[in-house]
Order: structure tokens, then sequence, then C-alpha cells
């Protein structure tokens, strides 16, 4: 089983979070839409400790920080759906959008019909800040809509139980790992939230 991690918006910490993934489950990597500097396959490179992750080559690399569409305007490209194909490799992908799951990648596609063509179980990055209640829950219906699967969700920041509860209680989502608020993102932050949301994964693992 493939994941793909997608957020509430865009830097909600998607990349911080597959890094940990990718250091708890010694999944691969891949950011298929790049847009911007620095490239997130860099930042999970340097995050990551274990020896078997290997980070796959994103299918675009855009150079404007804006959204996809835009970025690969400037850069005078198309984004088309069909040139998407998971990396070839006998291990477990983590995939990592980009912002929201309904950032578009041309005018009539979006990051979630990219989602639907790989056909991998979505978690959820939200992170805590005021107005993310309404964010959250919108990302998730726009994802039950599709039918996608979701395995949960991963909190982020500063902990807001009210938040954490409401949207738990309606979404019946599970919660896979909190991350707090860190004054550095170092690899042992990423080691030690690792060791933390692993076990939830240990059936999948034996049955790989
Ligand atoms: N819990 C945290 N504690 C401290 N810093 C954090 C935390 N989560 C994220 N950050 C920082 O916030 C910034 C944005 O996070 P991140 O790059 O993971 O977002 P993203 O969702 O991957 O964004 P993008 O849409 O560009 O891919 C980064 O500099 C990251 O190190
Ligand atoms: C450049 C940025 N860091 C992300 N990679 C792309 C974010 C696109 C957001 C588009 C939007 O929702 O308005
Ligand atoms: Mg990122």
């Amino acid at each position: 089983m493939n994941y793909f991690v997608t957020g509430i918006d865009t830097d909600s910490g998607k990349t911080l979070a597959s890094a940990i993934l990718c250091e708890a489950l010694k999944a691969d990597y891949w950011k298929p839409i790049q847009s911007g500097y620095p490239r997130d396959s860099e930042t999970i490179e340097s995050l990551i400790t274990n020896r078997v992750t290997v980070v796959h080559p994103e299918t675009y690399l855009l150079k404007t920080p804006a959204s996809p569409h835009a970025s690969a305007k400037i850069d005078e490209v198309e984004i088309n759906l069909e040139r998407f194909i998971i990396p070839k490799t006998e291990n477990r992908i983590v995939i990592e959008g980009a912002g929201g799951c309904l950032v578009p990648l041309n005018d009539n596609t979006l990051i979630v019909d990219l989602m639907a063509k790989l056909n991998s179980e979505i978690i959820l990055v939200a992170d805590l800040y005021l107005g993310s209640i309404n964010h959250t829950l919108l990302t998730i219906e726009a994802l039950m809509k599709r039918k996608l699967r979701i395995k949960g969700i991963i909190f982020n920041g500063e902990e807001n139980i009210e938040s954490q509860n409401f949207i738990t209680h309606y979404s019946k989502l599970p919660t896979l790992l909190h991350i707090r608020k860190e004054k550095t993102i170092t690899p042992e932050i990423v080691k030690h939230y690792a060791e933390r949301i692993a076990p939830l994964f240990y059936e999948s693992t034996n049955a790989r």
C-alpha cells in the first residue's frame, strides 16, 4: 500500500509528516510535482536516517513557488495527468502532494485527480491554526466525495483539544499522530515521531 500525503493547505507540514512516515516505514518518497526551491525531496533526504528509503525524482520540477498550474505556465510546460507513473520499486512509497487537495495542475485537473489515479491511501496533515476546523472538514468532504480512502489525520502544531476532538468526532477518522510545534526540525525529532507512529502501520508492514 502506498500513501498519499495531502494537507489542509500549503505549509501545513506535509514534508515533515512525509519524512516521519518514510522513517517509520522505511518507505520510499516521491514528490510528483515540485514548484519552487528548495525541493521537498532534498528536505526529506536531510531529515531521514534510515538507509532503505529511496527518493524518486519529481515528474515535474517547476521553477516558481506558485500553484502548479501557474508555475507550469511560466516554465511553458503543461502538466499532463497521463505522465504520472508510480516509480518502480518493491518498497512502499510515501507520495507528497503540492498544497491542498483542490490545487490545480492545469485548467481541468486538480491534485485530487492525481490522488485518485495513484490509488493510494490518503494521510491528511492538519495544522491547528484558528480556522483549521473548517479547512480540515472541507478537505475531508472533498476526499470523501471522490470516494478516496483516508487512513487518518496527522495533527501539526500547538495542541488545540477542542479542534482536534471536534474534527475526529465529526469525521470519525483516527488521529495517527500529533506533531508538536518544535523549535527546530532535526533528524532526531523525525526519528522520535517515527517511533510513535510506526506501530499503527505494523499490520500492513507484516502483510507486505
Ligand atoms: N511542528 C512543526 N514545528 C516546527 N516547524 C514546523 C512544524 N511543522 C512544519 N514546520 C515548518 O513549517 C514549514 C512548512 O512545513 P512543510 O514544508 O512541511 O509544509 P508543506 O505542507 O510540505 O508545504 P508545501 O505545500 O510547500 O509542500 C517548514 O519550514 C517546516 O520545517
Ligand atoms: C509553492 C508552495 N510551497 C506549494 N508547493 C504550492 C502551493 C499551491 C497553493 C495554491 C493555492 O491553493 O492557492
Ligand atoms: Mg512540502
